[in-house]
């Protein structure tokens, strides 16, 4: 009978994407956008102090396309602290200009497909995965997905065995990218409305494609994957908010 595999769970992950009404903030007066401006530092600047303290982990990226203007990626040890920098972002000045045109909560997964018997309350390496400082690379790409649910096709009529065989090939794939592309697999099961989030980080964007093209022709992916909307961001550094948001 299928059986669901055991999941190493750590920190709760918060995709916050934002859109700028540019036509509120040109019309607002400079006084009112530097003090948005810096006050949404103030804000990150604090967020960063926490990646510092080692309890947990930001990002904030401009993302390209219609879908979001800029992307706020948060790692926290609680869903609850994700919930409350989430309101402390909407409280703030700038905030009046943002809309929030999408988000994703989950929390960083691992499965135990390929368990090696290591002890992960203890293990340095499992601990720093599941709770990860995001990487400082250029590019960041999120997607959500589902397992399939169809006819033969079913991922959760599968044995455990035949999954993991399935998974052992996926991650063979995606070694042959190390030191191009890093994934932080997010479960998402009762949290939000996909079943994982995907998140990449890469130097060079068109290793996304690469990676994501070879892996639709493992079977995993081939016979299983359903995907959301794709959402690319390019990293900046605090101090560059006042170059993103300069009107
Ligand atoms: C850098 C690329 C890369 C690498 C090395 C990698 C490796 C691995 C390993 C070793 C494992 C299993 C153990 C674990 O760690 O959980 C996984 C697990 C998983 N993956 Fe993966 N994956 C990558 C990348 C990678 C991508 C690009 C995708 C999206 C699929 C696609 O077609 O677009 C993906 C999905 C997943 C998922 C949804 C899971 C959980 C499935 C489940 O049923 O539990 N993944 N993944």
């Amino acid at each position: 009978m299928p059986e669901a595999v055991e999941t190493l769970d750590g920190w709760y992950m918060l995709h916050d994407f934002r859109q700028v009404d540019w036509t509120a903030w040109k019309k607002a007066s400079t006084e009112e956008r530097e003090q948005a401006i810096s006050e949404l530092n103030h804000l990150m600047a604090s967020w960063q102090d926490v990646e510092s303290d080692k309890q947990g982990s930001f990002g904030f990226y401009t993302v390209v396309g219609h879908k979001a203007d800029l992307l706020f990626l948060n790692v926290r040890p609680t869903m609850e602290e994700l919930t409350e920098l989430e309101t402390a972002l909407n409280k703030t000045k700038m905030a009046e200009f943002f809309t929030q045109p999408y988000s994703y909560v989950s929390v960083v997964e691992l499965s135990t497909y390929m368990a090696q018997g290591k002890d992960p309350d203890t293990d340095p390496e499992i601990q720093a995965r599941l709770k990860p400082i995001l990487p400082k690379w250029n590019h960041v790409c999120f997607y959500p997905m589902d397992k399939r649910r169809d006819g033969d096709d079913n991922w959760y009529m599968m044995s455990k065995e035949d999954r993991g065989k399935l998974m052992y090939t996926h991650g063979m794939t995606g070694r042959k990218y190390a030191g191009h592309v890093r994934q932080i697999i997010t479960g998402s099961q009762g949290l939000d409305d996909w079943e994982w989030g995907v998140t990449l980080f890469a130097h060079d964007t068109l290793q996304f494609k690469k990676l994501i093209y070879e892996m639709r022709f493992d079977e995993v992916s081939a016979r299983f994957a359903e995907f959301g909307s794709f959402y690319i961001g390019h990293r900046k550094e605090r101090e560059e908010l006042e170059k993103v948001m300069h009107v």
